[in-house]
């Protein structure tokens, strides 16, 4: 059986590039049986274009990508069942304006040392992030914060030993 979101919770699965937002998140949401969201497809085409070209994003270029996002996030916890989102969610200012919705959003947070996200991105065909963003992403990386809700979860063992952390975690009856 599916393990249940209480309250149409919204779980956005975040950390920097390479942590293994998209391999968790979808596996997460699937043995939830909720939608799961890629975050970088609601990213504006220019900052993929950005990105690509080995380029940081700053605070305005996310904007638009957060206010997408956001919109999401207040649709995805009004539909009665919840949802799953891949999002790096870097700034805790970003993370704010997620809560400032309303809405049951629960973050878990996948912790990665540089090393290891280098290596998996420099295996990873297909993909428009560069590792050179990798100095970037740490440098704008505000880990989650005790105050925040959600779990940080260590992310340098299997995929599975990972899903099976958050799942635990998202799993927990007062959660
Ligand atoms: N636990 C893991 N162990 C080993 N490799 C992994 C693990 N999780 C993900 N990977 C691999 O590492 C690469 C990065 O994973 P993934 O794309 O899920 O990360 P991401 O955080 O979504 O990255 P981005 O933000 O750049 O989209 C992929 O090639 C993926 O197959
Ligand atoms: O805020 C950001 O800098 C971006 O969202 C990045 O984190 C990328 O989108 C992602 O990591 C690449 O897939």
């Amino acid at each position: 059986m599916a393990a249940t979101v209480g309250g149409s919770r919204v779980v956005i699965v975040m950390g920097v590039s390479g942590s293994g937002k998209s391999t968790v998140g979808t596996r997460l949401a699937e043995r939830l049986g909720v939608p799961f969201l890629e975050g970088d497809d609601l990213h504006p085409v220019a900052n993929r274009v950005k990105m690509a070209s080995g380029q940081p994003l700053d605070d305005a270029d996310r904007r638009p990508w957060l206010a997408a996002l956001t919109e999401w996030i207040r649709r995805t916890a009004s539909s009665g069942h919840g949802g799953v989102a891949a999002c790096s969610a870097l700034r805790r200012a970003y993370r704010d304006e997620f809560r400032r919705t309303g809405a049951n959003v629960w973050f878990v947070y996948l912790a990665l040392d540089r090393e290891v996200a280098e290596e998996r991105m420099a295996r990873r065909t297909g993909h428009f992030m560069p590792a050179e963003l990798l100095d970037s992403q740490y440098a704008t990386l505000d880990p989650l914060h005790a105050g925040e809700p959600g779990v940080t979860v260590d992310a340098s063992g299997s995929p599975e030993r990972v899903l099976a952390a958050a799942v635990r975690a998202v799993s927990r009856p007062d959660r």
